[in-house]
């Protein structure tokens, strides 16, 4: 394409098309009333002047064709035609007596008009210096003016129509000035209103409506200041539903969506007018109390709260149940600025995410020291993968029937170069909350299964073993890849492997766990599951997913010869696990008396310091070796 060499005179802009339109009607108007003025005085017999008047009236003719393409070419050639043809109009009739006078504010105008900034200046200067000159013709005498005495009608004709003239340039110049203030202020509305809408935008949640992050930042900040005034609490609760991913992994993403604006409605109906609710993240609100006179009414909001989020929710026609954990910062006693509060809200969060899920838990300065703690745990167990610090014991699991071992459990031991054995009940959350709790997990599965056929080929038997899997490692998908791995590399049976997983796992992640498990347990591996009888014991889980194994919670195998309801309790896990096809494990067990009872009621397996701590590889194999040989 070729570059065009001269840039055409006017933008293409509305406005520049305007002053086109204008142009050509204020040509034709001037065409118009020489033309009128030529035929007056060619009536009159002033056949001079009507000549120069046609003159003007030609070369104005001849601006018009130019004015779209050359609009400031049209303007300058008007400007000049009209300044050159009334001064020879004025010179050769009455000079400064003459009504053409009065054209010249209209010539100025018309130059303010269309024209630039310097052609106006050039003009008024030219428009002066030929008043002046005419003067010094006159009085030189070189120009004869004389006024026309006596008048006539001629006259007002046309000082009439060069007024009505320079009117009609005035009227057309406010017109065109309030069209364009009307646009300006178009414009600024339609400018407040996107900038209203992008305010909308960054403070609100575009799915739920709700106060973003942002928004409910201020909110607090407002909160906070009444409260510094007027005295009373502010509470903010940081809220995370348990089970949301779950819910969307199996209903899909438009459910889960319908899902969110209910919880949000939800709350929303729960709280005062006053009172913020807002979504932060994926499922994660904030609830914002003000004005709150004591901690009771705290506890009453939380209630309701859990209360109405605990009833099911239908989503795409499905009953959907949802639980939260919530973690709960007080003002002043907390902090008393946003920042610190939600920091504080969030770790409260975490604690009742660690307790178990669907439950609240309050800031209490003991967690923020226990953050820095997790902090180096969270580092030093970083390093400590892959490397001697870490390693597998083994707790022998043994037959109550025969008293024959049958297996191990797996449980890991971590020796601090500087802190020395930090228990896995302490290390494990700290892995399940930096992530490491896959690779951990991993190396875990690949390290039992390969000790597990290590102690076939010593000729020990068919052994089983036990890992436990936590509820991190579930979520994320490829637990089924690393159990396969381990499997494939270390050569050991699938029914050799037990994966423990604890209650309320099954609880929380229920359709995508069911799945796991159905296609693990067609792999052979064997599931159990860990510490029950301290989670919800929904037997209806159980029936649903391919389970083996239970495994009777220790706290209530360790006091069963002491407590009778724990005994009772003991019995019906047992009796219960039967009449369900399951076989069941009795954890903790510590003495002969509590093993007998155990046996009495049907137990199949037993595990505990009655018979052996969890020991090291060596040990355990010495130890199996050597029970083996009494046998
Ligand atoms: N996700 C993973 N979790 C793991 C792994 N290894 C361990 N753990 C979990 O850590 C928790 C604490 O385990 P630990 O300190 O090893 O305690 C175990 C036993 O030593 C203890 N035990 C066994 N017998 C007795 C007994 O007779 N009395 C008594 N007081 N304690 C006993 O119980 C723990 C076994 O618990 P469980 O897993 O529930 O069978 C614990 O929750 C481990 O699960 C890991 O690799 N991954």
């Amino acid at each position: 394409m070729p570059i065009p060499t001269r840039l055409p005179d006017a933008p293409p802009d509305p406005l520049a098309n305007r002053q086109r339109r204008r142009l050509c009607q204020v040509l034709w108007l001037l065409v118009g009333a020489f033309t009128l003025v030529v035929g007056i005085n060619l009536a009159s017999g002033a056949a001079r002047t009507a000549e120069l008047e046609g003159l003007i009236a030609s070369l104005l003719l001849v601006a018009l064709p130019i004015v779209r393409r050359h609009f400031r070419g049209a303007v300058a050639l008007t400007a000049a035609s009209l300044l050159l043809g009334l001064i020879v109009l004025i010179a050769h009739n009455q000079g400064l007596y003459d009504e053409a006078v009065l054209a010249f504010p209209a010539l100025l105008l018309f130059a303010g008009m269309f024209g630039s900034r310097r052609m106006f200046l050039g003009l008024m200067a030219i428009v002066l210096a030929a008043i002046v000159a005419l003067f010094f013709l006159h009085q030189g005498g070189l120009v004869v003016s004389q006024p026309l005495v006596p008048m006539d009608w001629r006259r007002p004709f046309v000082i009439g129509l060069i007024l009505a003239i320079t009117g009609l340039f005035v009227w057309l110049i406010v017109g065109d000035l309030n069209a364009t203030v009307r646009q300006l202020e178009e414009d600024k509305e339609a400018l407040e209103q996107s900038h209203a809408q992008i305010e909308i935008l960054a403070q609100r949640d575009s799915l739920t409506n709700l106060p973003n992050r942002a928004l409910a930042k201020d909110r607090l900040t407002y909160l906070l200041q009444q409260a510094r005034r007027n005295g009373g609490m502010v509470a903010v609760m940081f809220l995370d539903l348990d089970n949301f991913k779950t819910i969307n992994d199996s209903l899909g993403h438009s459910a889960g969506d319908a899902l969110l604006c209910q919880v949000a409605d939800t709350l929303r109906g729960c709280v005062r007018e006053s009172d913020t609710v807002a979504r932060v993240s994926g499922d994660e609100f904030l609830v914002l109390l003000g004005e709150l006179q004591d901690e009771d009414a705290i506890v009453a909001a939380v209630a309701k709260l859990t209360h109405l989020l605990g009833q099911a929710f239908v989503v795409e026609d499905v009953d959907v149940l949802v639980t939260a954990s919530l973690g709960i910062a007080v003002s002043p006693r907390d902090g008393d600025d946003p920042d610190t509060l939600l920091k504080h809200a969030d770790m409260a969060m975490y604690r009742a995410k660690d307790a178990g899920r669907n439950t609240f838990r309050f800031f209490d300065p003991s967690m923020n020291e226990s953050v820095v703690e997790q902090l180096h745990l969270a580092a030093g167990l970083r390093s400590a993968l892959g490397s001697e610090q870490l390693m597998l014991h083994y707790q022998p699991q043994l037959e109550l029937a025969s008293g024959r071992i049958v297996g191990a459990e797996a449980l890991l031991r971590w020796r601090h170069p500087e802190l020395g054995w930090i228990s896995p009940a302490r290390f494990i959350p700290v892995a399940e909350r930096s992530g490491l709790i896959h690779e951990l997990g991993a190396w875990v599965l690949r390290q039992a299964c390969m000790d597990a056929q290590s102690w076939r080929e010593l000729g020990l038997g068919e052994l089983g073993v036990a890992v436990n899997v936590s509820a991190v490692q579930f979520r994320r998908d490829g637990l089924e890849r690393h159990v396969a791995r381990a499997l494939a590399s270390s050569g050991l049976p699938a029914q050799a492997l037990e994966l423990e997983l604890t209650e309320s796992l099954l609880m929380a992640d229920a359709s995508h766990l069911g799945n796991v498990l159905q296609r693990l347990s067609t792999s052979g591996v064997q599931i159990a599951i860990d510490d029950f009888g301290t989670g919800y014991s929904n037997l209806g889980y159980l029936r649903n997913f391919a389970v083996d194994r239970l495994k009777v919670d220790q706290s209530f195998v360790r006091r069963m010869t002491s407590n009778p309801h724990d005994e009772g309790l003991v019995r019906a896990i047992i009796e219960m696990g039967h009449c369900l096809g399951l076989q069941v494990v009795a954890e903790g067990v510590e003495d002969a008396q509590t093993l007998a009872r155990l046996a009495d009621f049907g137990c199949e397996r037993g595990q505990g310091f009655h018979w052996s701590p969890a020991l090291p590889p060596q040990d355990f194999i010495a130890f199996v070796q050597a029970h083996q040989a009494r046998a």
